[in-house]
């Protein structure tokens, strides 16, 4: 399985390690409200430091396209990442030039500081030889524990390996450990359950992936997409229309394929995106132009569960809704703990993946009760379409 280098192979001692990790977590009014992806990193971190290593960690927040975006730094999940570590974690406000330079270079043996966000630079996604460089000159190791960012060659996932010893941090190697264990051979009919908000991103995927499980199961924003290719209105709501024509492709791909397609048959719509905020329920045929669908319908949820009764293996990344407002977390929990349940049972391998999955998971009780929650979303899903992941591929180099 590991066909990379490990900490076990590092010699970090007295060296700047350049660590990248994946802070991308939930936050609301710069609050962290889910911290599994701070908590599976710490490992790695307290190796490293305990090791005699100078940790520089390495991370992205958010999409800021190459831009610095207050609402999108850094700065908030250093005092939480310094409370769970239970060791103070300095913060550069930039992740190169001299700010970066000269706290790195004040780094004591086992001393841990977070550079700011990676993406506010064009070259981070990009992955530009010269911010590869900046970023190289900072460390003289490079360890990367992303596994929920190695889909993305981006410098700081998969540019730095090319310049620096470079080796899988903890959570990397268990990660894929795990993955492969779970759903390496898989008992069918195997479920797939595809929703959450990073439609663009995330719908090519699903091409591949119909030819892999028995069930496609598809909520959220990702639902609102494949509904309005079939003709049918969806208000306001989160919707790429421009994304209709491979949403029909995926239809068809899936109908080759043998491949059940599941789509909301009702929706919980409003008029604004708040807590609170007045809701009713309607088939999805039947909503109005002025209003959005924030939550699959109770309907919907017993098929879905349905699908989740026959199935021998659930891989779930996205939400049905959009969980973290009142009441729209109805179908997300009531699915959650459906697929909680029936894990508890021995009847089903559940593993499930993403920030925001994770997340909706503990939100209802349900996480602990899965067989494996990986903090990985997109690269998960890639990583179980069977593409290679950059990040993880040029480790292997
Ligand atoms: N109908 C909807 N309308 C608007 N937002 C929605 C809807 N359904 C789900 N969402 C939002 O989707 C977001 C999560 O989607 P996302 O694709 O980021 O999942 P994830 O688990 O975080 O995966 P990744 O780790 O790849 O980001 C949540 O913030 C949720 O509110
Ligand atoms: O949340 C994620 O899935 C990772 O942090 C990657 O984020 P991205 O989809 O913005 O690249």
């Amino acid at each position: 399985m590991t066909t990379f280098k490990t900490l076990d192979d590092a010699d970090v001692t007295g060296k700047r390690v350049l660590l990248r990790v994946d802070l991308n977590v939930p936050m609301k009014d710069g609050v962290v409200t889910d911290k599994t992806r701070i908590e599976r990193v710490l490992p790695t971190i307290r190796e490293i430091s305990e090791k005699g290593g100078r940790v520089v960690l390495l991370a992205h927040f958010g999409r800021p396209k190459g831009k610095p975006n207050a609402d999108m730094s850094l700065a908030p999940v250093a005092p939480v990442l310094a409370e769970m570590l239970g060791q103070p974690v300095g913060f550069a406000d930039d992740c190169v030039g001299p700010v970066a330079a000269g706290i790195v270079s004040a780094l004591k043996d086992g001393n841990v500081v977070l550079l700011e966000n990676t993406r506010f630079h064009e070259g981070e996604e990009k992955n530009a030889p010269d911010f590869v460089d900046a970023l190289a000159s900072l460390g003289d190791v490079y360890v990367n524990d992303a596994f929920s960012a190695a889909h993305r060659a981006h410098a700081s996932t998969e540019g730095l390996a090319h310049h620096l010893p470079s080796y899988a941090g903890r959570t990397m190697q268990a990660e894929l450990e795990a993955l492969e264990k779970g759903l390496g051979n898989p008992e069918r009919p195997v479920v797939a359950v595809v929703g959450g908000a990073k439609v663009s991103s995330k719908i090519d995927l699903l091409q591949n992936l119909v030819s892999r499980v028995d069930a496609l199961v598809i909520g959220g924003g990702m639902a609102n997409t494949f509904l309005a290719a079939q003709g049918i209105s969806v208000g306001k709501s989160l919707c790429e229309h421009d994304l209709a024509d491979t949403a029909r492709a995926i239809v068809e791909a899936a109908k080759a394929a043998g491949c059940a397609i599941v789509l909301p048959v009702d929706a919980v719509i409003a008029r604004e995106f708040k807590a609170g905020a007045a809701s009713e329920t309607v088939d999805v045929h039947a909503v109005p132009d002025d209003a959005m669908i924030l939550d699959a319908g109770p309907k919907s949820v017993e098929t879905v569960n349905q699908w989740l009764d026959k199935a021998k293996t659930l891989v779930w990344n996205g939400p049905l809704g959009a969980f973290e407002i009142q009441p729209f977390d109805k179908a997300t929990v009531a699915a959650a703990r459906h697929a909680a349940e029936l894990t508890r049972a021995g009847k089903l391998v559940s593993v499930a993946g993403g920030g925001d999955t994770v997340a909706a998971l503990n939100q209802a009780g349900a996480a602990a009760d899965f067989s494996y929650v990986s903090t990985a979303g997109g690269a998960f899903l890639e990583w179980m379409e069977g593409k290679p992941l950059p990040g993880v591929e040029v480790l292997k180099a």
